[in-house]
């Protein structure tokens, strides 16, 4: 089906839109646009697309995304006769046991999504909000959902199972993984650059506000550092990491936090904002000098090495690893600080390529192939709903 899709990602600090063009079965990106919710008030910038220019939002609350869509649509009208919009697709960061694909949203899927909000209070009401104002503003607009936790499904179920009673497993108290869209990017575009090592085993380091890590062989999903939500593995902008039990225990019964008090401390109030007490930007700790952003980015890096080391354990060894994302793609001094305790699996940096962020960052004489790949979740939404929209089809 020929015509233009639209595609939302709500992360934990934006909202990605993309806008693809399908023609003769070739997908085009013709824009991308972002709505930073840290800013207020907020503002549509589009970094890439028929106009580039940054456009304040009438929605001065992201309770509420009608505007925001309705905004959206409005300036889209203005390129393009919104007839020509074929559908919406959403990243929606939890599936559960539930999709292990992408999905049509009817209200079936719209309520099992639902369901699933308390597994990912970060992010699932975000979405929710986005299918419900797009069902509002546009009712007979085919809409489809993309899920993070999809591409993990592939993992064994030693890996998912946490050290619990067994019944509790089989209630979804289970590891689930997130960032599947970016990891299936990855896996997907590495066949194409690296066809060799695409084959072999690699950990990809997803570094964005939310951060985690995947240990994939031969494309596939073998183990991740995220859990059961989104708080688990390595320590994210404001989100802790994986964190003893035993200290929200303590927390609750001898501090006398509230669930609500504890979930604003480890999904808001930790991390790198809580460790430095300054900024969830690793932009703005790389430019401070306070001794307590030093230690939040050394921290942040110690624990991204070890979380490698021990994915690579999963799958065997390690043939390449991949930095991603916000942080991967953009900051050759974490990059730096992550490759230095891994020198003893055999990683030797090139100083200079990881300084100019170019694709190869190992010098010759590593064992293990280091590389900076930019993702791209909204390819992997657009494609899942171009798919979707041709089965609709019976193409
Ligand atoms: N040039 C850059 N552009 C955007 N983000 C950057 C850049 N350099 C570093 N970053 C870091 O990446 C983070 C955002 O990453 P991103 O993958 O866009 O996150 P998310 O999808 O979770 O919103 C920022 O908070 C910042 O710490
Ligand atoms: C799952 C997750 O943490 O997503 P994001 O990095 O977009 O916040
Ligand atoms: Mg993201």
């Amino acid at each position: 089906m020929n015509g233009i899709l639209l595609t939302c990602n709500p992360g934990s600090s934006t909202i990605k839109l993309g806008l693809f063009k399908r023609e003769d079965r070739k997908l085009e990106r013709l824009g991308m646009g972002i709505i930073d919710l840290r800013r207020k008030p907020l503002g549509l910038h589009i970094v890439e697309g028929p106009e580039v220019v940054d456009i304040p939002l009438k929605a001065s609350t992201t309770e509420d995304f009608h505007d925001v869509i309705d905004e959206t649509l409005d300036l889209l009208s203005r390129h393009f006769s919104l007839d020509e919009l074929v559908a919406v697709g959403h990243r929606v960061v939890h599936g559960g046991d539930v999709f292990s694909r992408a999905a049509l949203i009817d209200d079936a899927t719209l309520s099992a999504i639902e369901d699933l909000v308390p597994l990912a209070p970060l992010h699932q009401p975000q979405s929710v909000r986005l299918i419900r104002a797009v069902r509002h503003l546009r009712p007979h607009l085919v809409q489809t959902a993309s899920f993070d936790t999809a591409f993990h499904h592939a993992q064994a179920d030693i890996v998912r199972r946490f050290a619990l009673p067994r019944d509790l497993f089989d209630q979804g108290i289970k590891r689930y993984g997130f960032h599947g869209l970016s990891y299936q990017f990855i896996a997907g575009r590495l066949r194409e650059i690296a066809p060799r090592l695409a084959t072999g085993r690699v950990v990809v380091a997803h570094l964005g506000s939310g951060a985690s890590l995947c240990a994939l062989a031969n494309g596939a999903s073998r183990d991740t550092s995220m859990g059961f939500s989104t708080l688990d593995g390595i320590p994210m902008a404001t989100r802790c990491g994986a964190l003893d039990p035993g200290v929200p225990l303590h927390l609750m019964k001898q501090r006398g936090y509230s669930p609500e008090a504890l979930e604003d401390l480890l999904y808001h109030r930790s991390g790198l904002l809580g460790i430095s007490g300054l900024s969830a930007d690793t932009r703005d700790l790389l430019a401070s000098d306070a001794a307590e952003a030093a230690e939040a980015i050394d921290l942040f890096c110690l624990r991204i090495a070890r979380e490698i080391a021990a994915l690579a354990t999963t799958v065997g060894g390690l043939d390449a690893l991949v930095f991603t994302a916000g942080i991967g793609e953009n900051q050759p001094l974490i990059r730096e600080k992550v490759c230095g305790p891994l020198a003893w699996l055999g990683l030797d940096l090139d100083f200079e390529a990881n300084s100019e962020n170019a694709r190869r960052i190992s010098a010759d004489t590593s064992e293990i192939c280091a590389l900076v790949m930019a993702t791209n979740e909204e390819q992997v939404i657009a494609e899942e709903a171009l798919g979707l929209l041709a089965k609709l089809d019976g193409e």
